[in-house]
Protein backbone atom coordinates (compact mmCIF):
# COMPACT_ATOMS: atom_id res chain seq x y z
CA UNK A 1 0.00 0.00 0.00
CA UNK A 2 2.74 2.61 1.34
CA UNK A 3 4.12 4.21 -1.83
CA UNK A 4 7.75 5.68 -1.95
CA UNK A 5 8.53 8.38 0.10
CA UNK A 6 10.18 9.96 -2.64
CA UNK A 7 7.41 9.74 -5.08
CA UNK A 8 4.93 10.99 -2.69
CA UNK A 9 7.43 14.04 -1.53
CA UNK A 10 7.30 14.57 -5.03
CA UNK A 11 3.46 14.83 -5.79
CA UNK A 12 2.88 16.54 -2.49
CA UNK A 13 4.74 19.46 -4.78
CA UNK A 14 3.23 18.84 -7.87
CA UNK A 15 -0.14 17.88 -7.11
CA UNK A 16 -1.30 14.43 -8.02
CA UNK A 17 -3.70 13.29 -10.75
CA UNK A 18 -6.40 10.84 -9.53
CA UNK A 19 -9.95 10.38 -11.56
CA UNK A 20 -13.03 9.31 -9.95
CA UNK A 21 -16.15 8.08 -11.87
CA UNK A 22 -19.31 8.62 -10.17
CA UNK A 23 -21.82 6.34 -11.60
CA UNK A 24 -25.46 5.98 -10.45
CA UNK A 25 -29.53 6.40 -11.25
CA UNK A 26 -31.06 10.05 -11.40
CA UNK A 27 -32.18 10.73 -8.48
CA UNK A 28 -29.55 8.76 -6.16
CA UNK A 29 -27.50 11.54 -4.82
CA UNK A 30 -24.32 11.55 -7.50
CA UNK A 31 -24.19 15.15 -7.94
CA UNK A 32 -24.87 16.47 -4.40
CA UNK A 33 -22.19 13.95 -3.65
CA UNK A 34 -19.80 15.19 -5.93
CA UNK A 35 -19.99 18.83 -4.43
CA UNK A 36 -19.72 18.01 -1.01
CA UNK A 37 -16.89 15.73 -1.65
CA UNK A 38 -15.34 18.61 -3.66
CA UNK A 39 -16.47 21.51 -1.17
CA UNK A 40 -17.84 23.49 -4.55
CA UNK A 41 -20.50 22.98 -7.08
CA UNK A 42 -18.58 21.16 -9.53
CA UNK A 43 -21.60 19.32 -11.28
CA UNK A 44 -24.62 21.26 -12.12
CA UNK A 45 -28.10 19.49 -10.97
CA UNK A 46 -30.09 18.39 -13.67
CA UNK A 47 -33.23 20.20 -15.22
CA UNK A 48 -36.02 17.88 -14.21
CA UNK A 49 -38.54 20.39 -15.59
CA UNK A 50 -38.65 18.90 -19.26
CA UNK A 51 -41.05 15.42 -17.99
CA UNK A 52 -41.35 13.75 -21.51
CA UNK A 53 -37.21 13.81 -21.96
CA UNK A 54 -37.58 10.85 -19.31
CA UNK A 55 -38.95 8.88 -21.99
CA UNK A 56 -36.46 9.35 -24.64
CA UNK A 57 -33.79 7.35 -24.98
CA UNK A 58 -30.89 9.46 -25.63
CA UNK A 59 -27.97 7.23 -24.01
CA UNK A 60 -25.94 8.98 -21.26
CA UNK A 61 -23.68 11.52 -21.34
CA UNK A 62 -20.08 11.10 -19.94
CA UNK A 63 -18.73 14.85 -18.30
CA UNK A 64 -15.23 14.70 -17.05
CA UNK A 65 -14.84 17.98 -15.18
CA UNK A 66 -11.52 18.75 -13.56
CA UNK A 67 -10.88 20.23 -10.05
CA UNK A 68 -7.65 21.01 -7.72
CA UNK A 69 -8.72 19.76 -3.91
CA UNK A 70 -6.30 19.49 -1.26
CA UNK A 71 -6.39 16.93 1.27
CA UNK A 72 -4.59 16.56 4.26
CA UNK A 73 -1.59 18.74 2.70
CA UNK A 74 -1.65 16.85 -0.90
CA UNK A 75 -2.72 19.11 -3.91
CA UNK A 76 -4.80 16.52 -5.83
CA UNK A 77 -5.95 17.66 -9.39
CA UNK A 78 -8.84 15.70 -9.37
CA UNK A 79 -10.96 14.65 -12.65
CA UNK A 80 -14.57 13.73 -11.66
CA UNK A 81 -15.91 11.71 -14.47
CA UNK A 82 -20.20 12.28 -14.06
CA UNK A 83 -22.55 10.09 -16.13
CA UNK A 84 -25.82 11.57 -16.30
CA UNK A 85 -28.82 9.74 -17.82
CA UNK A 86 -27.61 6.17 -16.52
CA UNK A 87 -30.58 3.79 -15.75
CA UNK A 88 -33.12 6.29 -17.41
CA UNK A 89 -33.43 3.95 -20.25
CA UNK A 90 -35.54 0.81 -20.84
CA UNK A 91 -32.42 -0.95 -22.11
CA UNK A 92 -29.22 -0.05 -20.15
CA UNK A 93 -26.75 -2.39 -22.65
CA UNK A 94 -25.79 1.18 -24.52
CA UNK A 95 -25.23 2.55 -21.30
CA UNK A 96 -23.09 0.22 -20.24
CA UNK A 97 -21.05 0.20 -23.37
CA UNK A 98 -20.50 3.34 -23.40
CA UNK A 99 -18.80 3.30 -19.94
CA UNK A 100 -16.74 0.54 -20.54
CA UNK A 101 -15.72 2.47 -24.25
CA UNK A 102 -14.64 5.20 -21.87
CA UNK A 103 -12.77 3.37 -19.71
CA UNK A 104 -11.04 1.59 -22.76
CA UNK A 105 -9.96 4.79 -24.48
CA UNK A 106 -8.08 5.89 -21.70
CA UNK A 107 -5.89 2.79 -21.48
CA UNK A 108 -6.08 3.32 -25.36
CA UNK A 109 -4.58 6.61 -24.98
CA UNK A 110 -1.84 6.03 -23.02
CA UNK A 111 -1.06 2.98 -24.97
CA UNK A 112 -0.62 5.04 -27.68
CA UNK A 113 1.46 7.54 -25.68
CA UNK A 114 3.77 4.66 -24.28
CA UNK A 115 4.43 3.68 -28.36
CA UNK A 116 5.46 6.86 -29.20
CA UNK A 117 9.39 7.78 -29.93
CA UNK A 118 8.59 11.00 -28.74
CA UNK A 119 6.73 11.71 -25.76
CA UNK A 120 3.76 14.45 -25.50
CA UNK A 121 4.44 17.14 -22.93
CA UNK A 122 0.83 17.87 -22.49
CA UNK A 123 -0.29 14.22 -22.42
CA UNK A 124 -2.70 13.86 -19.81
CA UNK A 125 -3.30 10.56 -18.20
CA UNK A 126 -7.03 10.23 -17.71
CA UNK A 127 -7.18 6.44 -16.30
CA UNK A 128 -10.25 6.19 -14.13
CA UNK A 129 -8.97 5.22 -10.60
CA UNK A 130 -12.03 4.81 -8.74
CA UNK A 131 -15.88 4.37 -9.84
CA UNK A 132 -18.53 4.99 -6.92
CA UNK A 133 -21.23 3.04 -7.89
CA UNK A 134 -24.56 4.81 -6.22
CA UNK A 135 -26.89 1.80 -5.23
CA UNK A 136 -30.65 3.27 -4.83
CA UNK A 137 -31.59 3.28 -1.28
CA UNK A 138 -35.09 1.12 -1.05
CA UNK A 139 -33.98 -1.01 1.34
CA UNK A 140 -34.46 -4.49 -0.99
CA UNK A 141 -31.15 -5.85 -2.27
CA UNK A 142 -29.04 -4.88 -5.31
CA UNK A 143 -31.12 -4.92 -8.88
CA UNK A 144 -30.19 -6.69 -11.47
CA UNK A 145 -28.61 -3.64 -13.41
CA UNK A 146 -26.53 -2.69 -10.59
CA UNK A 147 -25.12 -6.70 -10.37
CA UNK A 148 -24.72 -6.24 -13.93
CA UNK A 149 -22.84 -3.14 -14.37
CA UNK A 150 -20.25 -3.73 -11.21
CA UNK A 151 -19.83 -7.80 -12.84
CA UNK A 152 -18.76 -5.84 -16.51
CA UNK A 153 -16.64 -2.96 -15.09
CA UNK A 154 -14.85 -4.66 -12.37
CA UNK A 155 -12.00 -5.40 -14.31
CA UNK A 156 -11.73 -2.32 -15.68
CA UNK A 157 -11.87 -0.47 -12.92
CA UNK A 158 -11.86 -0.34 -9.28
CA UNK A 159 -15.72 -0.48 -8.17
CA UNK A 160 -16.96 0.75 -4.43
CA UNK A 161 -20.32 0.35 -4.26
CA UNK A 162 -21.88 3.20 -2.18
CA UNK A 163 -25.46 3.85 -0.83
CA UNK A 164 -26.65 7.39 -1.67
CA UNK A 165 -29.01 9.40 0.26
CA UNK A 166 -28.63 7.48 3.75
CA UNK A 167 -30.43 9.09 6.25
CA UNK A 168 -33.39 7.93 4.64
CA UNK A 169 -32.70 4.62 6.15
CA UNK A 170 -33.13 4.03 10.81
CA UNK A 171 -30.06 2.56 11.89
CA UNK A 172 -31.35 -1.09 11.72
CA UNK A 173 -32.82 -1.17 8.40
CA UNK A 174 -29.50 0.30 7.24
CA UNK A 175 -27.66 -2.07 8.84
CA UNK A 176 -29.90 -4.87 6.94
CA UNK A 177 -29.57 -2.98 3.75
CA UNK A 178 -25.77 -2.97 3.69
CA UNK A 179 -25.95 -7.03 5.07
CA UNK A 180 -28.28 -7.89 2.47
CA UNK A 181 -26.02 -6.30 -0.32
CA UNK A 182 -23.27 -7.74 0.73
CA UNK A 183 -24.85 -10.99 0.25
CA UNK A 184 -25.70 -10.60 -2.92
CA UNK A 185 -22.02 -9.24 -4.33
CA UNK A 186 -20.59 -12.73 -2.47
CA UNK A 187 -23.57 -14.53 -4.77
CA UNK A 188 -23.07 -12.86 -7.65
CA UNK A 189 -18.81 -12.99 -7.41
CA UNK A 190 -18.82 -8.99 -7.53
CA UNK A 191 -14.95 -8.45 -7.74
CA UNK A 192 -15.75 -4.79 -6.05
CA UNK A 193 -12.58 -3.12 -4.83
CA UNK A 194 -12.62 -4.57 -0.82
CA UNK A 195 -9.68 -3.37 0.48
CA UNK A 196 -7.49 -5.89 -0.07
CA UNK A 197 -4.22 -6.89 2.09
CA UNK A 198 -1.78 -8.97 2.05
CA UNK A 199 -1.47 -10.53 5.55
CA UNK A 200 2.37 -11.56 5.22
CA UNK A 201 3.99 -7.65 3.72
CA UNK A 202 1.50 -5.20 5.78
CA UNK A 203 1.92 -4.24 8.88
CA UNK A 204 -1.11 -4.69 11.74
CA UNK A 205 -2.31 -1.16 11.70
CA UNK A 206 -2.56 -1.42 7.45
CA UNK A 207 -4.54 -4.56 8.47
CA UNK A 208 -6.66 -2.89 10.76
CA UNK A 209 -7.39 -0.40 8.87
CA UNK A 210 -8.54 -2.00 5.58
CA UNK A 211 -10.96 -4.82 7.59
CA UNK A 212 -12.29 -1.45 9.11
CA UNK A 213 -13.02 -0.26 6.17
CA UNK A 214 -14.10 -3.33 4.55
CA UNK A 215 -16.35 -4.48 6.97
CA UNK A 216 -18.07 -0.58 5.96
CA UNK A 217 -18.79 -1.81 2.79
CA UNK A 218 -21.35 -0.76 0.91
CA UNK A 219 -20.44 3.48 2.51
CA UNK A 220 -23.69 4.69 3.61
CA UNK A 221 -23.45 8.46 2.51
CA UNK A 222 -25.27 11.74 2.73
CA UNK A 223 -24.76 15.10 0.86
CA UNK A 224 -25.29 18.57 1.29
CA UNK A 225 -24.40 21.56 -0.41
CA UNK A 226 -26.07 23.43 2.60
CA UNK A 227 -23.79 25.10 5.68
CA UNK A 228 -25.66 25.55 8.79
CA UNK A 229 -24.50 26.68 12.26
CA UNK A 230 -24.18 24.19 15.30
CA UNK A 231 -22.60 25.30 18.58
CA UNK A 232 -21.16 28.29 16.88
CA UNK A 233 -19.44 26.20 13.83
CA UNK A 234 -20.44 26.08 10.35
CA UNK A 235 -20.94 22.40 9.53
CA UNK A 236 -22.43 20.92 6.00
CA UNK A 237 -25.84 19.30 6.93
CA UNK A 238 -29.43 18.31 6.16
CA UNK A 239 -32.08 19.91 7.86
CA UNK A 240 -35.30 17.89 8.85
CA UNK A 241 -37.96 19.10 10.99
CA UNK A 242 -37.34 16.99 13.82
CA UNK A 243 -33.52 17.18 13.68
CA UNK A 244 -30.11 17.60 11.75
CA UNK A 245 -27.94 15.26 9.93
CA UNK A 246 -24.19 16.40 9.56
CA UNK A 247 -21.91 14.77 6.80
CA UNK A 248 -19.14 14.63 8.17
CA UNK A 249 -20.27 12.75 11.77
CA UNK A 250 -19.15 9.79 11.44
CA UNK A 251 -22.42 8.35 13.68
CA UNK A 252 -24.37 10.23 10.69
CA UNK A 253 -22.83 8.53 7.68
CA UNK A 254 -19.42 7.10 6.05
CA UNK A 255 -19.16 9.77 4.17
CA UNK A 256 -16.15 11.20 6.31
CA UNK A 257 -14.83 7.74 5.75
CA UNK A 258 -14.69 7.36 2.18
CA UNK A 259 -13.68 10.48 1.51
CA UNK A 260 -10.38 9.74 3.92
CA UNK A 261 -9.77 6.70 2.01
CA UNK A 262 -9.93 7.54 -1.67
CA UNK A 263 -8.46 10.81 -1.36
CA UNK A 264 -5.88 9.72 1.51
CA UNK A 265 -5.15 6.59 2.85
CA UNK A 266 -5.68 4.33 -0.05
CA UNK A 267 -5.28 7.11 -2.94
CA UNK A 268 -1.56 5.54 -3.87
CA UNK A 269 -3.63 1.63 -3.90
CA UNK A 270 -5.99 2.75 -5.74
CA UNK A 271 -3.69 4.23 -8.89
CA UNK A 272 -1.12 1.63 -8.52
CA UNK A 273 -3.90 -1.24 -8.54
CA UNK A 274 -5.44 0.58 -12.01
CA UNK A 275 -1.81 1.33 -13.78
CA UNK A 276 0.24 -2.05 -12.49
CA UNK A 277 -2.89 -4.69 -12.71
CA UNK A 278 -5.72 -3.26 -14.38
CA UNK A 279 -4.30 -1.35 -17.50
CA UNK A 280 -1.58 -3.82 -17.73
CA UNK A 281 -4.05 -6.90 -17.64
CA UNK A 282 -5.64 -4.66 -20.62
CA UNK A 283 -2.84 -3.97 -22.47
CA UNK A 284 -2.12 -7.44 -22.66
CA UNK A 285 -5.19 -8.87 -23.70
CA UNK A 286 -5.28 -5.68 -26.37
CA UNK A 287 -1.82 -6.84 -27.74
CA UNK A 288 -2.60 -10.40 -28.01
CA UNK A 289 -5.68 -9.54 -29.74
CA UNK A 290 -3.68 -7.88 -31.99
CA UNK A 291 -0.96 -10.81 -31.99
CA UNK A 292 -3.68 -13.59 -32.63
CA UNK A 293 -6.01 -13.88 -34.66
CA UNK A 294 -8.01 -16.11 -32.22
CA UNK A 295 -6.94 -14.40 -28.42
CA UNK A 296 -5.92 -16.39 -25.66
CA UNK A 297 -8.04 -15.37 -22.98
CA UNK A 298 -6.12 -13.78 -20.73
CA UNK A 299 -8.64 -11.55 -18.71
CA UNK A 300 -8.67 -11.17 -14.96
CA UNK A 301 -10.59 -13.50 -13.14
CA UNK A 302 -12.55 -11.55 -10.55
CA UNK A 303 -10.48 -13.27 -7.77
CA UNK A 304 -7.25 -11.34 -9.19
CA UNK A 305 -8.87 -7.90 -8.95
CA UNK A 306 -10.40 -8.27 -5.57
CA UNK A 307 -7.30 -9.76 -3.93
CA UNK A 308 -4.70 -7.46 -5.86
CA UNK A 309 -1.77 -8.23 -7.37
CA UNK A 310 -0.17 -10.77 -5.23
CA UNK A 311 -3.51 -13.02 -6.22
CA UNK A 312 -2.43 -12.74 -9.90
CA UNK A 313 0.79 -14.27 -8.73
CA UNK A 314 -0.80 -16.46 -7.14
CA UNK A 315 -2.80 -17.77 -10.06
CA UNK A 316 0.04 -18.12 -12.07
CA UNK A 317 2.19 -20.14 -9.88
CA UNK A 318 -0.98 -22.22 -9.30
CA UNK A 319 -1.49 -22.55 -13.59
CA UNK A 320 2.34 -23.30 -13.39
CA UNK A 321 1.64 -25.91 -11.03
CA UNK A 322 -0.99 -27.31 -12.56
CA UNK A 323 0.92 -27.72 -15.74
CA UNK A 324 3.71 -29.27 -14.38
CA UNK A 325 0.92 -32.01 -12.67
CA UNK A 326 -0.55 -32.72 -16.11
CA UNK A 327 3.25 -33.40 -17.55
CA UNK A 328 4.49 -35.62 -14.54
CA UNK A 329 0.67 -37.44 -14.93
CA UNK A 330 1.63 -37.68 -18.77
CA UNK A 331 5.01 -39.20 -18.48
CA UNK A 332 3.60 -41.28 -15.35
CA UNK A 333 1.24 -42.78 -17.98
CA UNK A 334 3.53 -43.13 -20.98
CA UNK A 335 6.47 -45.40 -18.38
CA UNK A 336 3.07 -47.52 -17.46
CA UNK A 337 2.27 -48.45 -21.04
CA UNK A 338 5.88 -48.56 -21.44
CA UNK A 339 6.21 -50.74 -18.66
CA UNK A 340 3.10 -52.84 -19.77
CA UNK A 341 4.84 -53.45 -23.37
CA UNK A 342 7.62 -54.46 -21.95
CA UNK A 343 6.12 -57.20 -19.73
CA UNK A 344 3.99 -58.30 -22.16
CA UNK A 345 6.92 -58.90 -24.56
CA UNK A 346 8.85 -60.87 -21.57
CA UNK A 347 5.37 -62.75 -21.43
CA UNK A 348 5.54 -63.57 -25.02
CA UNK A 349 9.90 -64.63 -25.07
CA UNK A 350 8.95 -66.71 -21.75
CA UNK A 351 6.02 -68.48 -23.38
CA UNK A 352 8.63 -69.18 -27.00
CA UNK A 353 10.85 -69.69 -24.14
CA UNK A 354 8.76 -73.05 -22.66
CA UNK A 355 7.41 -73.98 -26.78
CA UNK A 356 11.05 -74.16 -27.78
CA UNK A 357 12.43 -76.47 -24.70
CA UNK A 358 9.19 -78.47 -25.05
N1 LIG B 1 -32.35 12.75 1.96
C1 LIG B 1 -31.36 13.02 1.16
N2 LIG B 1 -31.59 13.61 -0.01
C2 LIG B 1 -30.53 13.88 -0.82
C3 LIG B 1 -29.22 13.55 -0.47
N3 LIG B 1 -28.39 13.94 -1.46
C4 LIG B 1 -29.17 14.49 -2.38
N4 LIG B 1 -30.47 14.48 -2.01
C5 LIG B 1 -31.63 15.00 -2.73
O1 LIG B 1 -32.00 14.05 -3.72
C6 LIG B 1 -32.39 14.67 -4.92
C7 LIG B 1 -31.50 14.21 -6.08
O2 LIG B 1 -30.17 14.58 -5.79
P1 LIG B 1 -29.08 14.77 -6.91
O3 LIG B 1 -27.79 14.98 -6.23
O4 LIG B 1 -29.50 15.80 -7.92
O5 LIG B 1 -29.16 13.34 -7.57
P2 LIG B 1 -28.53 12.81 -8.94
O6 LIG B 1 -28.27 11.37 -8.74
O7 LIG B 1 -27.37 13.63 -9.35
O8 LIG B 1 -29.70 12.99 -9.95
P3 LIG B 1 -29.66 13.58 -11.48
O9 LIG B 1 -29.05 14.95 -11.41
O10 LIG B 1 -31.11 13.58 -11.84
O11 LIG B 1 -28.86 12.63 -12.30
C8 LIG B 1 -32.28 16.19 -4.65
O12 LIG B 1 -33.55 16.64 -4.24
C9 LIG B 1 -31.29 16.26 -3.48
O13 LIG B 1 -31.49 17.38 -2.67
C10 LIG B 1 -29.01 12.91 0.79
O14 LIG B 1 -27.89 12.56 1.18
N5 LIG B 1 -30.11 12.67 1.56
Amino acid sequence: MPYPTAKRRKSKAKGIQFTVMVVGASGSGRTTFVNTLCEAPVLSHKDNSQTDSALVETGIDIKPVNVDIEEDGLRINLTVVDTPGFGDSIDNNPAFQQIVNHLERQYDDILAEQSRIKRNPKFRDNRVHVLLYFIQPNGHALTEIDIKLMQRLSNRVNVIPVIGRADSFTVRELKAFKKRIMEDIVHYDIPIYNFPYDVEEDDEDTIQENLELKSLLPFAVIGSEEEVEIQGESVRARVYPWGIVEVDNPDHSDFVRLKNAIFGSHLYDLKSLTEDVLYEAYRTEKLSRNTYAESPDVSLSPEDIAGHSYRLKEEQIRKEEEKLREIELRVQRDINEKRQELLAKEETLRNLEIRLQG
